[in-house]
C-alpha cells in the first residue's frame, strides 16, 4: 500500500477530466432522451460504483423515468472478479412489462452486466438495455451487449466518479488509471 493517502501515490494519470465525464453525460442523455420518447423506463443503477453516473446521467435525460438500484458486488477488495456476482441487495420495484435501463460505471468482464441482464429478463421486464460510462472490451470474458456507452478503456485499472480501489476514491471527479506498483503492493498484502 501507498505509503500515505496523497493521491499522486497511487494515481498514474488521468484519464477522463470532470468536464469529459461531463461531455459524456450530455451525450448519452441526448440520445436516451431520442430512444425514450414517450415511454416511462425504469433506471436501475448498479450500487456502489454506478451512484456518480446515474445522478449526472438522468439530469441530462428529458424522459419521465423512475430510478431504483440494486446493490450488486462481484469483486469486494480485489482487483479481479470473483466470478460471482451477488446481489447484497434487491430492488424494490417489480420490473414486469417495464423498459429497464441498467446504468453501469464499468464493464468489464462482463459478468456483472449480463448477470443483471438475464436476471432482468427472467423476472419479464419488457426491454433491457444498458449504458454504461466506461466499456473496457479488451478484458471481456462473456458475450454481453451493451447498447449505450460513454468511451472505451484499455485493459488498466481505473479509479474514481465511482469506481473504487479497494472501496477507497470513489468521490474522486476525475477518472484516473492507477499506478501499476499500486496494484502489485496490495496484491502481495
Ligand atoms: O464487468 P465486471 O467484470 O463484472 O466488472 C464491472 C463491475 O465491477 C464493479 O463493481 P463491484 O463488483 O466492484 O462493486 P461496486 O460497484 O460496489 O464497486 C463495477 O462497478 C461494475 O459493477
Ligand atoms: O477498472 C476497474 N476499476 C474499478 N472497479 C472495477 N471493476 C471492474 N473493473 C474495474
Ligand atoms: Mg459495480
Amino acid at each position: 500500500m501507498p505509503k500515505n493517502d496523497n493521491i499522486d501515490n497511487i494515481i498514474d494519470h488521468k484519464l477522463f477530466t470532470e468536464d469529459d465525464i461531463h461531455q459524456m453525460c450530455v451525450k448519452l442523455g441526448k440520445q436516451l432522451t431520442e430512444d425514450y420518447a414517450g415511454k416511462k423506463p425504469l433506471v436501475i443503477g448498479a450500487l456502489k460504483g454506478a451512484i456518480f453516473f446515474l445522478t449526472d446521467l438522468v439530469r441530462e435525460m428529458n424522459v419521465k423515468e423512475e430510478i431504483d438500484f440494486m446493490d450488486v458486488s462481484s469483486y469486494g477488495d480485489s482487483f479481479e472478479s470473483s466470478g460471482e456476482v451477488k446481489i447484497i441487495s434487491d430492488l424494490a420495484t417489480d420490473v414486469k412489462d417495464r423498459d429497464v435501463l441498467i446504468v453501469e460505471d464499468i464493464v468489464d468482464t462482463g459478468l456483472t452486466l449480463k448477470y443483471m441482464k438475464d436476471l432482468l429478463q427472467k423476472r419479464g421486464a419488457k426491454s433491457v438495455k444498458c449504458c454504461v460510462l466506461l466499456n473496457k472490451e479488451a478484458n471481456r470474458k462473456v458475450d454481453v451487449e451493451v447498447e449505450y456507452y460513454g468511451s472505451q478503456v484499455g485493459n488498466e485499472f481505473v479509479v474514481g466518479y465511482g469506481l473504487d480501489f479497494m472501496n477507497f476514491y470513489r468521490n474522486l471527479r476525475y477518472i484516473g488509471v492507477l499506478k501499476p506498483e499500486v496494484i502489485k503492493l496490495a496484491n502481495n498484502k
